[in-house]
């Protein structure tokens, strides 16, 4: 059997004169997405220079102390900004919680943005590590940069995503005016070699909430793509340059699963540190999603219930954190048991 990877598309033809290279793109974005909902991207928007720049920002900052990045702790808002810890989150059940850290960055919304006095979906100001120093202001360069950079090319994608479902070109925009989209630093120290397989992960086996998920990876591999077909995991290789593209559960759910939301986890055990910048478009969070109408039969039932992006998403968040806490909650109560069960039995003194 030939060995499967995720297909390369050259983006560039979206942006041709020539009809026949941008439905090429459109085809092969709309192959992928019925396959598995994974494809990588070449020949898009974003300057390398800006890619590089940001990869550089979250060398930097995972750099500092322990100290210093929980300074800018994710537990001091609620709206998704700030540092996590190693350890924070468990998206597989039946493993151990993940061996990654992150710095979570969004749009800055100020306080006094209908969003943040609404508490809208994790919209609120950033948190920016003075710690960097001098090297703070470039530091918001580089993210935001690459950020604004990789929102304008989300909507080219969602442009594609609509002729793929022959559906008009514009038909995501309102989704995406205002959308909200959370970008994450990721750092994955090496695993050692002998840990359990069975246990450790980079991140567990999972499927992003919303809509699409554009993801930078470093030089180092370690991201797999569940295979339903083969039962295989498929090895993303990173290339230089590209990102890869994956679908959420919000945008299976609004295809009313004609486009798949799949399974992919990162086991890092090539001995180096990971690092990856995924981006999460979720989406405005008001907007209602119901069934896409070329996505099922005229005398079919839609399989979901229409919701807006922001009862998806929040829904998504809060099973999967609440995931890691009963971990830890369990994990806690054990070690309290055996503490007891170590201690000497009492006594009867006659
Ligand atoms: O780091 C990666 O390559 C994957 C990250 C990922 O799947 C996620 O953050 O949801
Ligand atoms: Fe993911």
């Amino acid at each position: 059997m030939p060995e499967l990877s995720i297909p390369i598309i050259d983006f560039s033809g979206f942006y041709s004169e020539d009809p026949v290279l941008k439905q090429k793109v459109v085809d092969q974005v709309r192959e992928s997405c019925l396959y598995n909902g994974f494809f990588q991207i070449t020949g898009h928007s974003i300057p390398l220079d800006k890619q590089k720049k940001v990869m550089n920002c979250a060398k930097k900052f995972f750099d500092l102390s322990l100290e210093e990045k929980q300074q800018v702790s994710k537990d001091n808002n609620t709206w998704n900004r700030g540092y996590e810890m190693l350890r924070s989150q468990m998206l597989e059940e039946g493993t151990q919680p993940e061996l990654k850290e992150g710095f979570y960055i969004g749009e800055d919304i100020d306080k006094s943005h209908p969003y943040f006095v609404n508490k809208k979906l994790n919209s609120g100001p950033n948190q920016w590590p003075e710690a960097l120093g001098d090297d703070l202001e470039g530091f918001k360069d580089g993210t935001m940069g690459y950020y604004r950079a990789a929102l304008k090319l989300a909507s080219d994608l969602m442009r594609v995503l609509a002729l793929s479902l022959d559906l008009e070109e514009t038909y995501f925009s309102e989704y995406m005016t205002g959308a909200v989209s959370t970008m994450r630093l990721l750092h994955y120290p090496s695993q050692p070699k002998d840990a359990d397989e069975k246990l450790s992960r980079g991140i567990g086996a999972h499927t992003d909430f919303g809509g699409i998920t554009m993801l930078m990876q470093d030089t180092v591999d370690g991201l797999q793509v569940w295979d339903q077909k083969s039962s295989t995991w498929i090895d993303v290789a990173p290339t230089e340059g590209a990102l890869v593209i994956n679908l959420g559960n919000l945008m299976s759910r609004w295809t009313n699963e004609k486009y798949k939301s799949n399974v992919h986890r990162v086991i890092n055990k090539s001995g180096k540190e990971r690092y990856s910048i995924p981006i999460f478009v979720s989406g405005q969070p008001d907007y209602m999603i119901d069934c896409i109408p070329t996505c099922k039969k005229a005398d079919e039932q839609a399989k979901f219930e229409p919701a807006t992006v922001e009862q998806i998403v929040s829904a998504a968040y809060a099973e999967s954190y609440g995931r890691a806490q009963l971990y830890k909650q369990l994990a806690a109560k054990k070690l309290a048991e055996n503490q007891v069960a170590q201690q000497p039995s009492p006594v009867a003194v006659a």
